[in-house]
């Protein structure tokens, strides 16, 4: 049996920091989905035809990880036919070795309803802010506001919004390490694992 992580949640909540983690820990393979949307609206033009024509080596493009890219990202993310263009690669990705983990927004709601464990990863905007800035060598009242724009965007647009599925497992980092937020994930998995 298959065994999918689906991890969701705002903008530097750790979603990805836990999702390696966790991947590491158990040998499955893993997929930032946020990378799909940045290189969408990097790659520019058409954004449509960009995603119906992406590329697993565009997600390796250079610049994606800037604030710049994330707003880029989120404003293709809204448009529904983008959105539809990039699920088949998620899904295959989903089923493509016995365990995966996949990070985003509309993993647990969209594209993977039927995940064996649903987090929705969050931490105040402060924290976000700050854990970014320090990231990036940012100023943290600019990416504050750039999170908080963001944020809004994913969470208002009519198509898939980033949402905590029913079922998800609320995880609040503000006041974890690192290593403990690690650690919350990885008993949920095993715990779900022996079922
Ligand atoms: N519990 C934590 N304590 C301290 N720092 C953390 C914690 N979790 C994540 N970080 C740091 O916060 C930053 C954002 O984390 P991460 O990139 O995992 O967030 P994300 O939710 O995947 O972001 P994005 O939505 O942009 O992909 C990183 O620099 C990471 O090292
Ligand atoms: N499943 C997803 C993943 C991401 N997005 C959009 O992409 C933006 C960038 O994502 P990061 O995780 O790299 O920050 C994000 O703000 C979303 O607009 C998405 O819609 N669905």
């Amino acid at each position: 049996m298959s065994f999918t992580i689906a991890i969701d949640g705002p903008a530097a909540s750790g979603k990805g920091t836990i999702a390696r983690a966790v991947a590491r820990e158990f040998g499955f393979v893993h997929l930032d989905t946020g990378l799909l949307y940045r290189a969408v609206g990097a790659i520019g033009g058409d954004p449509i035809l960009a995603a119906l024509r992406l590329r697993p080596e565009d997600l390796s493009r250079d610049g994606l990880r800037t604030a710049e890219a994330g707003q880029a990202a989120s404003r293709v993310a809204a448009i529904p036919e983008v959105r539809s263009a990039l699920v088949d690669f998620q899904r295959r990705f989903a089923l493509s070795e016995p365990g995966a983990v996949l990070d985003g927004r509309d993993i647990g709601t969209v594209i993977c309803p039927e995940a064996q464990l649903k987090l929705y990863v969050t931490a105040s905007d402060e924290i976000r802010a700050r854990r970014r800035a320090l990231e990036l060598g940012a100023d943290e009242a600019h990416i504050l506001a750039e999170l908080r724009e963001r944020d809004a965007r994913d969470a208002a647009r009519d198509v898939a919004p980033m949402r905590p599925a029913e079922d998800a497992m609320l995880l609040d980092t503000s006041q974890l390490s690192i290593d403990e937020a690690v650690a919350r994930v990885i008993e949920a998995v095993r715990l779900r694992s022996r079922r």
